[in-house]
């Protein structure tokens, strides 16, 4: 952990579902702290990545039964924390970026003045002069490298890239100054040069302030360049925790079989391996 300070710290949590069929384990007795750092929790389809970020917002169904021996958000416990403690975290303290941006954008709104709205509504019972505020969405818009962003200003949601909207809602969550982002397959949607501006500019924040980054993806290859740390799921359970640059000494079996299937221009291999999968892993 590059920073000491602990802002978030989950121990042996667990999340059932109740369904029709009785009770699915989504999340099995899941670990882990964050500072300020990037932490990735990777693993395939339906291994739990999401239903862990979600548990953190406190955003789960109903028929989601949560269990904890520690489930921390810096003072705040929140496996006792209330709907009302919750409202006034989430998008506060901790915030959460989506895969797709264009469904958390107004598609009736300038993205300007949505921005400029979500300024206003932060600094509630303040007087903000209109220029005021134009000028510091206007350097909002700077800080998440949007070029010519007075002209962006007045474009509708439609009318933007989705690269370009994935920077705009990171720069309207920036405005609460949050602990915590969960994003949530941020860059899946976008293309790779794409990409790599969103998560150019989501580095720059780790770096800049006080942050910490829980980057949910099924990617390895690209939160193993992105991320200080990584978590592997697998069915609910986090089955390696290892730091990023020291994932080619990596020791389960699973993250071995992912890296192994990682596409490579280096090695030329007739077909991708199938991934071994043993029934122990669910136990131990
Ligand atoms: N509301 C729900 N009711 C019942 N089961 C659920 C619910 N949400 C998730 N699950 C189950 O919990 C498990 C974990 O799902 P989750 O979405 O967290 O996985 P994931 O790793 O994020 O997958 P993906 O990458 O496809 O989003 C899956 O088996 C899923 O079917």
């Amino acid at each position: 952990m590059t920073n000491t300070e602990t802002k978030l710290e989950v121990e042996d949590l667990s999340v059932r579902f109740a369904t029709r069929d009785g009770l699915v384990d989504a999340v099995r007795g899941v670990s882990f702290k964050l500072g300020r750092e990037k932490l990735a929790i990777v693993g395939e389809s339906g291994s739990g990545k999401s239903t862990v970020g979600r548990t953190l917002l406190k955003l789960h169904p109903a028929s989601a039964r949560i269990d904890a021996r520690v489930l921390r958000f810096g003072d705040t416990d929140l496996l006792q924390a209330g709907e009302k403690q919750m409202r006034a975290i989430r998008g506060q303290r901790m915030s959460m970026i989506m895969q797709d941006p264009k469904y958390s954008l107004n598609p009736v709104m300038k993205v300007g003045d949505q921005i400029a709205e979500a300024l206003v509504a932060h600094e509630s019972g303040r007087r903000l002069p209109r220029a005021e505020v134009r000028e510091r969405v206007i350097a909002m818009l700077e800080q998440v490298r949007i070029r010519e962003p007075q002209r962006v200003y007045e474009r509708y949601p439609h009318e933007i890239s989705g690269g370009m909207g994935q920077r705009i809602m990171i720069a309207m969550m920036l405005i609460p100054n949050p602990e915590v982002v969960i994003a949530d397959e941020p860059t899946s949607a976008l293309d790779v040069s794409v990409r790599a501006q969103v998560l150019s500019v989501l580095d720059d924040l780790v770096g800049q302030r006080d942050l910490g980054l829980v980057f949910i993806s099924h990617d390895l290859n690209l939160v193993r360049h992105f991320c200080d740390r990584v978590l592997v799921m697998y069915a609910g359970r986090v089955v390696e925790s290892i730091a990023a640059a020291d994932l080619d000494h990596a020791q389960h079996p699973y993250t071995r079989g992912l890296l192994a299937a990682l596409p490579s221009i280096d090695v030329r291999r007739p077909a991708l391996p199938v991934l071994q999968r043993d029934p122990a892993w669910l136990t131990n």
